[in-house]
């Protein structure tokens, strides 16, 4: 039996310790000791971490069938999420993505680019001239409206409780997949018991918002409408409201405060970056951008490459073997916990130059197969990804061609980096506040 490489660490805590105090910094910090496949102790448990591309790829995609996700996920998220696309397996993940992807195809994306762009624009248009934002959550909140419209033909101003009760749900979400070991629910502990009124809340919206799809019965090309229309191939079947639920959960989660981080990242990036903001600027010209317009917009779309590389918002996830196998000349016990990062392996000096720099022209050449992938790869691969990509171009190209947005606490005016703190997302250590300024006052060079 030939074990990974273990890190020393406390007696009985293991590694624990360091990685509460910074999960991110401290799979770094193992992974350029260590290298490829490494053995953390966290308490009594074991995790592996896996930072060699070649041994992803082959447990996201060659192998995929051998590995399923963990039980620690499944119990973190699984409460919230229910059975939906991130936690289903086998043949029902296989029949769910076979439901949901034509809706989150390129061209159905397309469809969606103006509601995109209009949404943006309204939310700059929200915030006056000289005011303070909370970046992040400005982001989160306009993301979800986006989700909203373009997945699920909903306009949330004839519903703006739904939108409340996503939020909540967001953050107790967080809150679940923030603990060290996931707490069993039936515990009557304070923060189950929230979990469970938010959890109770939203079900009560989303049943709703169900029946009366149904009872309208219009076939539309929206995500949902394409769940409600999904037939089982054998028997005919229609999914359940259950099974809707799921998917409509996973969604909001998944498709929301993932994009929302990575726009807060972007615009941070380019607040501390003001050279790169001014070629994007002038990239993007005085019209508004269309989706069109983004295959002509070279340095946008590096931009938000690079920004996906140094703050992939899926920072962290996890696949757990179904038997005990060897991989990479070790050998993993059946069960395991082993444990996947873009982010380690997107700031390993061994496969990028100065890995912490923005530089978005890195971009001018395609990246090496495995040393790149914000959004997985193989059967699971992010469904929403040219949705994500698209997005976020998009309402970026909107914001920055209308204000400049500088960190309200940063000294003399600039921005240093933040630090990320490695939640459910890939988000900044700290409340991010930004003063809006329109450009035509700030000057390009803002
Ligand atoms: C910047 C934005 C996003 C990033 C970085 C991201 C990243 C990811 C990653 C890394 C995975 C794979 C996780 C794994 O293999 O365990 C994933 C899966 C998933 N993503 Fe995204 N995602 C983003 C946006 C979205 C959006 C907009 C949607 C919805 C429209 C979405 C829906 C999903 C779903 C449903 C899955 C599960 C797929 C499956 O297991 O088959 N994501 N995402």
């Amino acid at each position: 039996m030939v074990r990974p490489p273990t890190p020393p660490g406390h007696w009985l805590w293991g590694n624990l310790p360091e990685v509460r105090r910074d999960m991110p910094q401290a799979l770094r910090d193992v992974t350029a000791v260590h290298g490829g496949l490494t053995r953390l102790r966290m308490g009594p448990a074991s995790m592996y971490l896996l930072a060699e591309p070649d041994l992803i790829h082959e447990v996201l995609v060659t192998r995929a069938a051998e590995f399923r996700k963990s039980n620690r996920t499944r119990q973190s998220i699984g409460w919230h999420l229910g059975d939906g696309l991130v936690t289903l397996e086998g043949a029902a993940h296989r029949r769910h993505r076979r439901i949901m992807q034509p809706s989150l195809h390129t061209q159905r994306v397309a469809a969606q680019a103006d509601t995109i762009v209009a949404l943006a624009e309204q939310r700059v248009a929200s915030w006056p001239p000289g005011s303070e934002q909370d970046l992040l959550s400005e982001m989160a909140d306009l993301t979800l409206r986006i989700v909203c419209a373009a997945l699920f033909d909903l306009r949330p101003a004839e519903d703006e409780r739904l939108i409340a009760a996503v939020h909540d749900f967001a953050a107790s979400l967080n809150w679940a997949t923030g603990r060290a070991f996931p707490l069993p629910r039936w515990l009557p502990s304070a923060g189950n018991r929230r979990a469970r009124e938010i959890i109770n809340t939203l079900n009560t919206q989303v049943y709703a918002l169900i029946a009366r799809r149904r009872a309208t019965a219009a076939a539309g090309a929206d995500l949902l409408s394409m769940l409600l229309a999904a037939r089982d191939a054998d028997t005919g079947a229609p999914l359940s409201d259950v099974e809707i639920r799921d998917e409509l959960m996973t969604v909001f989660f998944a498709g929301h405060e993932t994009s929302a981080a990575a726009l807060t990242w972007a615009l941070h990036l380019l607040d501390a970056h003001p050279d790169v903001m001014e070629r994007l600027r002038e990239e993007l010209g005085d019209g508004p951008v269309t989706m069109a317009d983004l295959p002509r917009l070279p340095l946008l779309l590096r931009v938000v490459k690079e920004v996906l590389r140094l703050y992939p918002p899926a920072w962290l996830f996890d696949r757990s073997p179904l038997t005990d196998l060897r991989l990479g000349g070790y050998d993993l016990p059946r069960g395991a916990t082993l444990l996947v990062s873009p982010w380690v392996v997107h700031r390993d000096p061994r496969w990028w130059d100065a890995p912490d720099e923005f530089r978005p022209d890195r971009f001018a050449d395609e990246p090496s197969r495995g040393h790149y992938f914000p959004f997985g790869d193989g059967p699971r691969l992010c469904v929403g990804n040219r949705f994500a990509e698209t997005e976020i171009a998009l309402v970026l190209a909107t914001i920055v061609r209308r204000v400049a947005l500088v960190r309200a606490d940063a000294p003399a005016g600039r921005s240093m980096l933040l630090r990320p703190a490695g939640e459910a997302t890939l988000r900044p250590g700290v409340r991010l506040r930004v003063t809006v300024t329109p450009v035509s006052e700030a000057g390009n060079g803002a």
